[in-house]
């Protein structure tokens, strides 16, 4: 747990630690809950219910002793009045609940205080029903003579607590399944949210082995916060990352890469170079995945160097706008180029000039010196011409020995004079071959509006002019 507090810091309302010890705490306290209902009901609500059922026994009993008095205060003999006493008994005890027919009263005795009752002594002491009867309220009720009120004996009365078991069977069944239920919920609730916390505690330490694993560079960082929360071993070498006092991770490539903005969106990504202190620069595919992590919305930014790819891409298209044996650029990038100057021509009006040259006798050349010469040859021409040209003038080799210059910015009048440059310089080159002479024949056009072909031909028609004058010259 420590180990993916230390991976995955701040951000999370609770820690996993303090989660479980919440869903513990939570389990416990559906356990106190079980426990004071149930405390609930022993201490207050069950003798509640057991006062409610004695209290009404005794005003049964109350009732009932009244019944014995009348007969006791009728003045009748001794002999008569047992009879009299014995039959109210017996109707008392033969009362029953209507549901269960069980009786009301179970056992009834009657003592006298035969100091104050005109009879012989023990005459009227009268038990009837069982003498073991069970699950009875005990009640003493004092029997008063209606007569004189004076205090003349006890009735004990053995009532049916069959109610109260009933009400309290009842509502503790009830009370059971309730708590049990409860119980159970809460048990399972606290095993589940356990079995939860495991799980995710496990794949956060997956996801921490994932991240720590990437052979690539991975760092993790909230919205709108430089500063890093969590990188990868890789990032951390490939960015030159360090802690910063708060104990974040950043440095000055990661703050370069973050203020140029990164993706926004899934899948979204974008190239950028990025320039390591004391290395090389690096080109990076940068992409991130928004998410939310531990409620603070996150960013999980990955790099991939693609710098090896970026210089083979830069010899491929060098090499698609090239030409192989001189350097110069190619017909084809030629085309390209010229169509876009022709372009900024049409919206900036300024001059736009080409000279076309050709190598005069090259056939002769190549039959004379070999044709590895006439590469040669070819090379020296292609140095010549970058030796005298401006940076912004673009020299291409347009077919075998025609070589085209673009001059953006150029009057007719200056392409001649580049052309008058080139051509002399040519001429006083010192060649290794015994005898060898190169020179050549241009022809310079300004742009006009023509299409770019239309414009081509003028220039290549003033160098075949030349070429039919003899050659080694420049025609405008
Ligand atoms: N060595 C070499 N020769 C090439 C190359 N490309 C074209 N050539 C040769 O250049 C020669 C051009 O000959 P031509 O078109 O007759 O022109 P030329 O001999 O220069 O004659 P003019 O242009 O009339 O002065 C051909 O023999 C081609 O084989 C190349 O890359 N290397």
């Amino acid at each position: 747990m420590k180990a993916i507090k230390a991976v995955l810091p701040g951000g999370r309302l609770f820690s996993l630690r303090t989660e479980r010890n919440l869903a513990l705490i939570f389990g416990l306290l559906g356990l106190l809950l079980v426990g004071t209902i149930t405390a609930h009901w022993l201490l207050v609500l069950e003798p509640a219910l057991r006062e409610e059922a004695a209290s009404r026994a005794a005003a049964m009993a109350q009732a009932h002793a009244q019944s014995l008095e009348r007969v006791l205060g009728s003045g009748l003999p001794a002999p008569q009045l047992e009879r009299e006493l014995r039959t109210t008994m017996g109707s008392l005890l033969l009362l029953k609940d209507e549901a269960t027919q069980k009786p009301f009263v179970r056992r009834l005795s009657i003592s006298l205080d035969y100091d104050l009752v005109d009879m012989p002594r023990g005459s009227l002491d009268l038990s009837m029903g069982p003498a073991n009867a069970s699950g009875c309220f005990v009640l003493r009720v004092p029997l008063y003579d209606p007569r004189t009120h004076l205090l003349i004996g006890v009735a004990t009365f053995h009532s049916n607590a069959f109610f109260m078991e009933r009400l309290v069977g009842d509502l503790r069944t009830k009370l059971w399944w309730i708590m049990g239920i409860i119980a159970g919920l809460t048990g399972f609730a606290w095993l589940e949210s356990s079995r939860l916390l495991k799980r995710l505690g496990e794949s956060e330490a997956n996801l921490r082995r994932v991240f720590e694993a990437a052979p690539f560079p991975m760092v993790l960082g909230e919205q709108g916060m430089p500063s890093l929360r969590q990188a990868n071993e890789a990032a951390k070498a490939y960015l030159g990352l360090r802690e910063d006092a708060t104990g974040r991770l950043t440095s000055d490539v990661w703050l370069r890469l973050y203020a140029q903005g990164l993706p926004k969106t899934l899948g979204a990504q974008h190239e950028t170079c990025l320039s390591v202190e004391g290395g090389p620069e690096r080109w990076a595919l940068v992409s991130a995945t928004p998410l939310r992590f531990s409620g603070t919305m996150s960013r999980l930014v990955t790099l991939v160097d693609v710098s090896e790819l970026k210089a083979v891409q830069e010899e491929l298209r060098a090499a698609s706008q090239t030409d192989a044996l001189t350097g110069l650029y190619n017909r084809r990038f030629l085309y390209q180029r010229l169509a876009k100057e022709i372009e900024l021509v049409q919206r900036y009006s300024h001059p736009l000039s080409i000279v076309l040259f050709d190598l005069d006798y090259f056939k002769g050349i190549n039959d004379t010196f070999g044709h590895r010469a006439g590469d040669e040859v070819l090379v020296r021409v292609a140095e010549v011409l970058r030796r005298c040209l401006r940076e912004v003038d673009i020299a291409g080799r347009y077919g075998g020995e025609e070589l085209l210059l673009l001059l953006p910015h150029s009057s007719v009048g200056q392409a001649r004079e580049a052309a008058e440059r080139i051509r002399i310089a040519l001429k006083h080159e010192e060649w290794p071959y015994q005898g060898m002479e190169v020179t050549l024949s241009a022809g310079v056009s300004q742009y006009a509006g023509e299409t770019l072909d239309a414009f081509i031909d003028s220039a290549d028609r003033k160098l075949y002019r030349i070429k039919a004058n003899g050659r080694d010259g420049v025609a405008c």
